[in-house]
């Protein structure tokens, strides 16, 4: 099924969405969902051997997209990013800004290179991304802007200092966006997703910290696919409705 009117199968035909950290994990379920939906979706991160699997996966699977090599922390990136999305398959109406880093860290261990890398990807990389799609969006009157955030975005997690200070601070400027875009008619929705099974526990350094306190392994976690499926229902609502945020736990897990 193609073109660009709406059906129930596919609620996102005609819509155009960026989704950042695509290459892995969380952010390439998000891609591959928004597509089944219907979404040209145009997919970024660093590694493009990644990206250009993805690629070919959605059109041997009859979607579109387009991939651009991308460093969220890169402001100019970021912007041409968006410049290209626009070009190739045409105005975003849905920004999912999902890259992001994850390191156990004790604060007693002082591990400040993890802690900076942690607030740069994790902060300034969806400022960049609101950034670059935020004018575009306003101009037009419509657009949804998708962080992913975590359950660490609502308490702090030991081990997890930084990181959930990072989440809290999506949660802050999402919140106040979204009142912000009202007038706009822009939605803006926090997805905060517990555990999830990705590549995200492999770039820690503070091992003692990750032995001390990550019990991901105590029980059956999520699958990035149940928040693929979740971000694709978030932004098939009809126009009135708005889910700002959906908290997405292990049943055995709750915060
Ligand atoms: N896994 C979990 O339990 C949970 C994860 N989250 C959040 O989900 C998001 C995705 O994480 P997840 O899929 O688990 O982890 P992965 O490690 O599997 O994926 C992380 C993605 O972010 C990208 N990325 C990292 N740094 C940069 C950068 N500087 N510029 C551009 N892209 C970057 C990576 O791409 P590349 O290296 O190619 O650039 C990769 O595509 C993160 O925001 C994370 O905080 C939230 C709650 C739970
Ligand atoms: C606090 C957490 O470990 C959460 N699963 C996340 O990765 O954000």
């Amino acid at each position: 099924m193609s073109g660009k009117f709406a059906t129930a199968n596919q609620p996102l035909s005609g819509k155009v969405a960026v989704v950042t950290g695509a290459s892995s994990g969380i952010g390439r379920s998000i891609a591959i969902h928004l597509s089944n939906a219907g979404a040209k979706v145009c997919i970024a991160a660093r590694n493009v051997g990644k990206l250009e699997e993805l690629k070919s996966e959605i059109e041997k699977n009859n979607g579109t997209a387009a991939f651009f090599q991308c460093d969220v922390t890169v402001r100019e990136q970021v912007m041409q990013l968006i410049f290209f999305a626009e070009k190739n398959l045409g105005p975003v109406d849905i920004m999912v800004n999902n890259a992001g880093v994850m390191m156990y860290s004790k604060m007693s261990n002082v591990m400040m290179d993890d802690w900076d890398k942690t607030i740069d990807v994790n902060c300034k990389g969806v400022t960049n991304g609101i950034g670059a799609v935020i004018p575009g969006m306003i101009k037009r009157k419509r657009g949804h802007i998708v962080n992913t955030s975590s359950d660490a975005g609502l308490q702090g997690f030991p081990g997890l200092a930084v990181y959930s200070g990072t989440k809290f601070f999506v949660e802050g400027v999402s919140q106040a966006l979204r009142h912000e875009m009202v007038e706009h008619g822009i939605k803006v929705t926090c997805i905060q997703p517990g555990d999830v099974k990705t590549n995200i526990l492999s770039h820690t350094t503070d091992l003692e910290a990750q032995k001390q306190y990550d019990g991901s392994s105590k029980c059956k976690i999520l699958d990035p696919d149940d928040i693929g499926r979740a971000v694709a229902y978030v932004v098939s609502q009809p126009d009135h409705v708005s889910i700002n945020q959906l908290l997405i736990e292990p049943k055995e897990a709750p915060i």
